[in-house]
């Protein structure tokens, strides 16, 4: 584009949006009015934003720290009540806060005396209040009128803008409080004012991808987020398999069908979104047997439903896979430009010996399972598994349940985002030894870099939206981007389901890591990273991803790269050795925020266990930081400058 093009368009904008402004605001008064307030909200503190990442499938803990804010609401209950309430008092006061339902029926068991019970209202009343008012300091009246339940605002409002000190007032105050209690909605008002306080206390969440797979509920996950007020989605390796697999890609449907059966998961798929497993389930049973390399993995105080599931499980888990390699085989060799031929592994064994040959080494297979494989032609998959196949693809692809939430992934999802100035990335850049940006070639054109990222999101958009025909296979990249040697949702060179099943040998179970995982430890590689999305060098890189090990550090390169994998699967916590990392962004600074292993809701509100975390300080703003600083408030300051023009003509 030329520039005097880009200016036109640029004229064409500011009219148009003139013109907007003009219709919205009619009248000098209007727009003065407007001008005044958005003046005044670029001068607030910037709001907190929260971070979370592979939250796989736990619901549990990812609700309780969406509801502690990270430790935001006890950081603000200290500041506001230290000295005054005791520890324990404090505690009680934050549970109350995060679950507010529970904690009151709790608190009315605990208290038998009525008198104590009203002196219980009376006093959590008015410290709520008090908190309340702490945490709407940062916003405008408007905009926590909004974060109210609206059958409670004119009396929330009153309350929270009347000084109770001023002798006239008293009154006043005591007879709307005295209201709630003789109308008999006490208990509604508190578990709204409780909500109100945690919706304050985290102007928007980013989710750093990697909400499916593992654990038992990212059903429930994504229910939550789609009711959460402002939240946005980096896409995660694992996420892919499941839009994959709504867009066709059987070779998605299949991987994500191993993992939940290896992970005892399979009811998400059947009760959550009404896929019926029975014909396969029946096919596995006839097929397959008991075999220790597919027993399935079971995180601590998980049992089986039934006498039998365990050998069900590793029987699907078997069959699933076997199909898995066979397409495996069909997609690579229909797809040459993702260069994996190496990958397709049925093609390399030797049946009769049971030995495969791998990387010029020959290796022995253990626990094989391969009854349904034609040795002749190792990846055509047999009648019955083609009639499974395609039954399962329409089910996926026709499930209402399934679409409802991957339409929401696809609305607030993308490969990468910028955000006031940081960049958020599930996986890596790939990139060679000496940092520069590999390219991926398809279909004749190369990709690098943030183009090669914007390239995988345009694919990812057009698989989802034209699922499945018979001839063109576009979700095929979307299970690229699962485990393509250039997928920067994967960041590895190959994966090795395979080996990990067949061959005893560990050294084929390593998955070596693109070197982007090496050099991300280095500032000037993150400052180069910043800069290829137009980014300044006063920003940070956020990834998720790889489970950062307990005493390895999540923040690397001067603090300029932050690797927050949640940690919230419980299946690596053994390996991690704790609860993962979170992380917020105040006016104030960065903080890393790390928590111990969550236990269970029924655990806080008995035993006031909190997840304990311990947060560290990333950096620190020399000035607080003001909307004013954010992306939002260089838009309103576009607006602004827009609206003083619009005064001037109004004026002529
Ligand atoms: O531990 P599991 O469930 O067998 O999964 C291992 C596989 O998961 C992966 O680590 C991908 O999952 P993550 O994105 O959670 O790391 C693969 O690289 C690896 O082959
Ligand atoms: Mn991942």
């Amino acid at each position: 584009m030329t520039r005097s093009r880009i200016k036109d368009d640029n004229n064409d904008y500011v009219a148009y949006t003139q013109s907007l402004l003009a219709e919205k605001f009619p009248t000098k008064e209007a727009v003065i009015t407007e001008i005044m307030n958005l003046e005044a909200i670029l001068h607030l503190p910037k709001g907190t934003e929260h971070f979370v990442s592979d939250l796989h499938g736990e619901y549990g803990a990812f609700d309780h720290i969406l509801r502690n804010g990270s430790g935001n609401v006890k950081q603000k209950i200290k500041e506001t009540f230290e000295g005054r309430l005791t520890e324990k008092n404090l505690q009680d006061f934050a549970i109350l806060i995060y679950y507010p339902e529970d904690k009151l029926d709790y608190q009315k068991k605990q208290l038998k005396n009525n008198e104590d019970l009203q002196q219980w209202y009376l006093d959590t009343i008015s410290h709520l209040l008090e908190l309340l008012q702490v945490v709407a300091t940062k916003y405008t009246r408007s905009k926590v009128r909004k974060a109210m339940d609206p059958n409670f605002v004119y009396i929330t409002e009153e309350l929270l803008y009347t000084d109770p000190h001023e002798l006239d007032k008293r009154n006043y105050v005591d007879q709307l409080m005295k209201n709630l209690v003789t109308m008999g909605v006490t208990d509604e008002f508190i578990i709204a004012t409780c909500y109100t306080i945690q919706r304050l206390v985290v102007d928007h969440l980013h989710v750093i991808g990697d909400i499916y797979d593992r654990g038992e509920h990212p059903d429930m996950i994504m229910d939550k987020l789609m009711n959460y007020h402002s939240v946005d989605i980096q896409w995660g390796n694992h996420d892919m398999l499941w839009i994959g697999a709504a867009a066709g890609s059987q070779l998605c449907m299949l991987n994500l069908l191993r993992i939940c059966a290896r992970y005892n998961n399979l009811a998400i798929v059947e009760d959550a979104y009404g896929i019926s497993l029975r014909h396969l389930s029946k096919f596995a049973e006839e097929n397959y047997t008991e075999n220790p390399a597919f027993t399935p993995k079971l995180v601590k105080g998980d049992t089986y439903n039934f006498q039998g599931e365990q050998l069900q499980l590793t029987q699907i888990q078997q069959a699933v896979a076997v199909m898995q390699f066979k397409l495996e085989g069909q997609v690579i060799a229909r797809e040459p430009d993702f260069k994996m031929d190496e990958q397709a592994l049925l093609g390399k064994i030797d049946y009769q010996k049971k030995s495969i040959q791998l990387h010029g080494k020959v290796y022995l297979l253990d626990n094989t399972c391969f009854k349904t494989i034609d040795p002749q032609d190792p990846y055509s998959l047999t009648i019955e598994e083609k009639q499974i196949l395609s039954g399962l693809t329409q089910s996926f692809i026709n499930s209402k349940a399934l679409r409802h939430h991957l339409d929401f992934l696809m609305e607030k999802g993308s490969m990468y985002l910028c955000y006031n100035g940081n960049l958020l990335v599930h996986g890596c850049l790939p990139v060679d030894v000496k940092g520069n940006f590999l390219a991926f070639t398809y279909a004749g054109k190369k990709y690098a870099g943030k183009e090669l990222l914007d390239f995988f999101e345009n694919q990812v958009r057009k698989a989802y939206t034209t699922p499945f025909c018979e001839d063109e296979h576009p979700a095929d990249i979307v299970w690229y981007l699962w485990q393509g040697p250039v997928s920067p949702l994967f960041g590895k060179q190959e994966m090795t389901t395979f080996e990990r099943y067949f061959i005893k040998d560990k050294k084929t179970h390593e998955e070596k890591r693109n070197p982007y995982f090496a050099l991300r430890k280095n500032e000037a590689f993150c400052d180069k990273l910043l800069e290829e999305f137009g980014l300044d060098h006063n920003g940070h890189v956020i990834n998720g991803h790889t489970p950062v090990k307990r005493g390895h550090d999540a923040i690397q390169a001067n603090g300029k790269m932050l690797v927050i994998d949640g940690g919230y699967s419980k299946a690596y916590q053994p390996t991690t050795g704790f609860g993962g990392y979170t992380l917020l962004y105040n006016s104030y600074g960065l903080q890393l925020v790390a928590h111990h292993p969550f236990t269970s809701k029924e655990d806080s509100i008995k035993n006031g266990q909190d997840i304990i975390s311990t947060t560290r300080v990333v950096n620190n703003e020399l000035n607080r930081k003001l909307v004013a600083d954010t992306d939002i408030g260089k838009h309103l300051q576009k607006n602004v400058v827009l609206l003083r023009a619009l005064l001037e003509k109004q004026k002529d």
